[in-house]
């Protein structure tokens, strides 16, 4: 068993989860993480987990997601020993950047990633909260690959089981692992 798989952790995680109807427009079941984040054992148990996965891994930097990826990212890099890469929405990084655009549940957005945000050589894991279409998750392993890292591995703490994101980002994980704590 991964830090990643324990069913005690899983279930801990999934009694901190709040579904939210018709948010952010009618026919989202919107997932709320902020009990979860509200809780300090909780929040503990799964920044350890990641964090513990993100040494397992060989990773050498931590890549959270604009917004809430950061959130559970950050804290899971400064556990493991290491550092933090965000990937943010258009417009938010100074210098150069690559950028890709992709479609949300509910919207569309483009993600960027400073071109000078990993040395060579680095290995990535890639944070965040929900996996739904996988559109972020896909946008985001593209644009850390084009900024010439490797990715070592994705971490979600969960997927909507009923959208098909998992199938969409197989072309984009080139091998890498893909792991989610909670399955809603
Ligand atoms: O798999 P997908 O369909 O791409 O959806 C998942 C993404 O949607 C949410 O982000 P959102 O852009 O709503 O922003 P936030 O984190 O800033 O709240 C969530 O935090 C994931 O990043
Ligand atoms: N249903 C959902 N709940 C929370 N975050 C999301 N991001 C995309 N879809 C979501």
């Amino acid at each position: 068993m991964t830090s990643t798989t324990d069913p005690a952790l899983t279930e801990l995680l999934n009694s901190r989860i709040r579904d939210v109807q018709d948010y952010p427009k009618p026919g989202v079941l919107f997932k709320d993480i902020a009990p979860l984040l509200a809780d300090a054992e909780a929040f503990g148990a799964l920044t350890r987990a990641l964090a513990e996965r993100a040494k397992e891994l060989g990773a050498t930097k931590v890549v959270g997601l604009e917004a809430r990826g950061f959130v559970l990212a950050a804290p899971a890099a400064v556990a493991a020993g290491l550092g933090f890469v965000p990937i943010r929405k258009k417009g938010k990084l100074p210098g150069d950047v690559f950028s890709r655009s992709y479609d949300l549940e509910y919207g569309s957005a483009t993600l960027e990633v400073q071109c000078d945000a990993f040395e060579p050589g680095e290995k990535v894991l890639v944070v965040d909260d929900v996996l739904a279409t996988g559109g972020t998750i896909a946008a985001s392993l593209d644009l850390v690959q084009e900024a010439g890292a490797e990715l070592v591995g994705v971490v979600v703490l969960m997927e909507l089981g009923f959208l098909t994101g998992r199938e969409k980002l197989v072309p984009h994980l080139h091998g890498a692992p893909l792991e989610t704590l909670v399955v809603v």
